[in-house]
């Protein structure tokens, strides 16, 4: 499948180079309002796809997207040190309303994957701004957060991260929920398969790993200045699901109708995606506390996202 990358930052090369190296698009174009960054990036991955892959990797500009079946919305500002995701949204909101409808001018019926921040919101905005389906317009939303939290519980017990069935719903940001209450190690109860082994899940631990999960963003761009490897491997996984029609079950955001009593609103939960994007969602089962933190994050930003009267 081919697949267009707006923003040729951090995160659009890492996205690029994890695509690259997987060899899970046939194509991948990318494009930047710095042409001559798009240009080095492209190349620079180029040079590794002949010890992985076979994908055609280059720069462009808005017609060479014509074909392509996804596009990756990684452009716009990214967060200081210190800065939340949602001190991003005026200048992103503006970054999307210049790039969502020139995507669209080339490509009428992609799916868009928007990784940019607050990426709940910016969802929102891209579906509205687009009148695509919500099924094809997705955020990465929480997709990284879940395999923070699957790799900070595999390292507690010592066990493969694929092994663990542990989800972060809600928003991609600091009003994200951690569901403890259906996390699963293989199909045993994760605080049963905790005790068995010896290393029981104490709220000590349990408030190590919400930390760590909660603020990993925060604590990586204080350390290197962004964060991106994570979130390529993650868009990546997306584009597979999508370019295989796997039915692959990721928590990732959607304009949703009604969620924790709250109508549309852009949030993270586990879903199907496949060939057209997204076909089903799901609710975990979720302890009294995290449906209330479920119902908080919901409303918080559904208040952001009807502020812009879109
Ligand atoms: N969803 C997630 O889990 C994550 C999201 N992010 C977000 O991804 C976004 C990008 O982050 P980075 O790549 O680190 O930033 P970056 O600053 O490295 O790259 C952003 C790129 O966007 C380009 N750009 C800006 N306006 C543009 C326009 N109108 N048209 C085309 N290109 C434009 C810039 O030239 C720049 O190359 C940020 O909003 C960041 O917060 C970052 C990490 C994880
Ligand atoms: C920057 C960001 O959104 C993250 O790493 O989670």
């Amino acid at each position: 499948m081919k697949v267009g990358i707006i923003g040729a930052g951090m995160v659009g090369s890492s996205v690029g180079f994890a695509l690259a190296i997987t060899g899970y698009a046939s194509e991948v174009v990318i494009i930047d309002r710095n042409e001559a960054l798009a240009i080095a990036q492209a190349e620079d991955i180029a040079h590794a796809v002949p010890f992985m892959s076979a994908t055609r990797v280059r720069a462009g500009g808005y017609s060479d997207l014509d074909g392509a079946g996804i596009v990756i919305l990684a452009a716009g500002a990214s967060q200081k040190p210190g800065e939340t995701r949602l001190e991003l949204l005026g200048r992103n909101t503006e970054v999307f309303r210049q790039i969502v409808g020139q995507v669209l001018a080339v490509v009428s019926n992609p799916i868009l994957l928007v990784a940019s921040n607050p990426v709940d919101v910016i969802t929102f905005i891209t579906q509205r701004l687009s009148g695509l389906p919500a099924q094809r317009v997705i955020g990465s939303g929480t997709i990284l957060d879940t395999a923070r939290f699957r790799s900070l519980i595999a390292r507690h017990l010592n066990i493969s991260p694929q092994s663990i069935h542990a989800d972060v719903i809600g928003e991609h940001g600091d009003s994200e929920v951690l569901v403890w209450e259906s996390a699963r190690a293989s199909s045993v109860d994760l605080a049963s398969f905790a005790e068995q082994i010896g290393a029981p899940l104490t709220e000590k631990v349990r408030a190590d790993i919400d930390d760590n999960v909660r603020n990993a963003a925060y604590k990586i761009i204080e350390g290197k200045g962004a964060t991106y490897y994570g979130i390529g491997a993650g868009i990546a996984r997306i584009v597979r699901a999508i370019a295989r029609d796997e039915g692959a079950v990721l928590t990732v955001s959607l304009v949703t109708d009604h969620v924790a009593g709250i109508e549309q609103v852009a949030l993270s939960l586990p879903r199907v995606i496949g060939a057209n994007g997204v076909s089903m969602d799901m609710l975990p089962d979720l302890s009294p506390a995290e449906q209330r933190a479920l119902r908080h994050s919901a409303e918080l930003l559904k208040g952001i996202a009807d502020a812009l009267k879109l």
